[in-house]
């Protein structure tokens, strides 16, 4: 049974394929119109809205400013503008709109397959329009094209240690791809303003298609014998991917990294990876270096690393109480987690306040490919019994789980059970978002970050006697 919503959404999407595929035919009789192609049509009208915007409502007030935000983490400013994906408290993420669910549904798929493409995704992060499946399929030709690394850059990864984290060494994979930029070389020869976003899209283009190779290096250094297979043109993303880490024979796991990478792309604009690629792009930094710095956020525990920590705590929690615990066990695991001061990992959330809906849509997968294994029963056991702890400890504003409590379970499942990988995955999948919303911010002509910072003083000031 199809929901009003999404039966609406797919009334407007075959409307938006037609009036494509008759524009395509019109105007292209043998290639359908590019992602590049349908950008540079929408630029013009997006900078119209936004001036349109700035001079009706420029003046008004989004709320007030705390002095609690300012110590809190600027939790709930009003702050940024991002227009890919909104995230509401209680019902989660929409990419453009459409929640996960409705994704799943509405983004054309692999021959066969049954979750949606992350090019496809893309497409729709960049556009707000659900592309055809033969333009999901150029993307995925394109960014098999572009897939090959600099052999510096492969052999800066080959010189890691293999006890750098693997995300240190992505990081500086990323930084690196900067010796190619198309944007730092037009910037150098004096490019005009309106016509960064040109080089940034190329850019943020090569960007993705080098992720998969990146990451299938570091994972066959640090965890094989560092012989990578060639990539598959014929193939799309989440394949390619799989295959250069070794999995693509089994299916499944090419599905799950299909829906691993839409549900990790982008979470609104404020997260610390999302914020940190904006920021560092406002000084015109290019996309590999405004990436890079993305990722050393996405690196850190309380943010993309909690899928690492989530798999490490429930190992822990196996080695202490057994295979099978009772749920007083696990109770007790969690209130010494608490008790010693540390988090619960993968449970809370900074701006949700409900279950998760990624952790929704992991689940669902689970329950379709793997509902006998004990690792998803125990991770299914903690849902049903950490929310309650964390309401009685009374700290936690959200207690129910996020993407992290569900994503390591899977990739274990399928063999891949090298946790300390796991954030290079998440940091392939944040690309998505992140080069999104470069390119709009260099097309719409976003300026510098430079908000105000006060003293301590400066407030007590501001205040005192008032
Ligand atoms: C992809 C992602 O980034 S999803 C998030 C991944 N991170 C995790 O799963 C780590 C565990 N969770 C957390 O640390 C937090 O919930 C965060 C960082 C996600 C959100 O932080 P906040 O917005 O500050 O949460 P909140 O306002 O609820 O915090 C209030 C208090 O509850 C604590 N709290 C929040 N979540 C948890 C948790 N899972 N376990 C224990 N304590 C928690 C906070 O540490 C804070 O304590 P303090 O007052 O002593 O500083
Ligand atoms: O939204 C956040 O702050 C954290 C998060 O879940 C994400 O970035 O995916």
């Amino acid at each position: 049974m199809v929901s009003p919503l999404v039966a609406a959404a797919r009334l407007q999407t075959r409307a938006n394929a037609f009036r494509l595929a008759s524009r395509s035919s019109r105007f292209y009789s043998t290639k359908p119109q590019s992602l590049k192609e349908r950008l540079a049509e929408l630029i013009p009208k997006e900078k119209e809205n936004v001036k349109a915007i700035r001079t009706e409502y420029g003046a008004k007030a989004l709320g007030q400013v705390t002095v609690d935000q300012l110590y809190g983490g600027m939790r709930g400013l009003p702050a940024l503008i991002w227009d890919g994906s909104v995230l509401d408290a209680n019902e989660g993420i929409r990419f453009r709109g459409k929640t996960i669910p409705e994704c799943q549904d509405l983004l054309p798929k692999a021959d066969g397959g049954a979750e949606p493409l992350p090019e496809a995704l893309f497409w729709l992060l960049v556009t707000g329009e659900v592309p055809t499946a033969e333009q999901t399929k150029a993307i995925s030709a394109e960014w098999a094209a572009r897939a090959e690394l600099p052999k510096f850059v492969e052999e800066l990864i080959d010189r890691c240690p293999p006890t750098l984290h693997p995300m240190s060494q992505f990081s500086v994979a990323v930084t690196a791809l900067n010796h190619d930029s198309a944007f730092a070389k037009a910037y150098q020869n004096g490019i005009p303003k309106a016509e960064y976003w040109g080089p940034i899209y190329e850019d943020c283009m090569d960007l993705i298609a080098k992720l998969p190779a990146i990451a299938g290096r570091i994972y066959r250094n640090v965890y094989g014998d560092g012989k990578l297979p060639a990539i598959d043109a014929t193939k799309d993303y989440a394949w390619n991917l799989s295959h250069l880490l070794g999995f693509s024979d089994k299916e499944a796991f090419v599905e799950l990294m299909r829906l691993y990478i839409v549900i990790h792309s982008d979470h609104e604009g404020g997260n610390v990876s999302a914020h940190t690629g904006k920021l560092v792009g406002s000084a015109l930094s290019d996309p590999f270096l405004s990436y890079a710095a993305a990722l050393d956020g996405l690196a850190g525990p309380l943010h993309g690393l909690a899928n690492q920590e989530v798999l490490l705590w429930v190992m822990k929690m196996r080695s202490k109480v057994g295979e099978n615990p009772s749920d007083q066990d696990i109770k007790d695991y969690i209130w010494s987690t608490l008790k010693s001061g540390q988090v619960v990992p993968g449970y809370g959330h900074a701006v949700l306040r409900k279950t998760d809906p990624r952790y929704m849509a992991q689940r669902a997968f689970a329950l379709k490919h793997l509902p006998e294994d004990p690792l998803f029963k125990l991770v299914g056991q903690i849902y049903n019994i950490a929310p309650g702890i964390l309401l009685e400890a009374g700290k936690a504003k959200n207690p129910w789980p996020n993407v992290d409590a569900h994503s390591g379970i899977l990739l274990t499942y399928y063999g891949l059970d090298q946790m300390q990988f796991y954030t290079v995955l998440f940091g392939v999948s944040r690309a998505f978002g992140v080069a999104a919303q470069l390119i709009w911010d260099r097309a719409l002509g976003a300026p510098l970050e430079r908000p105000k910072s006060y003293s301590s003083e400066a407030i007590k000031k501001m205040f005192v006697g008032k």
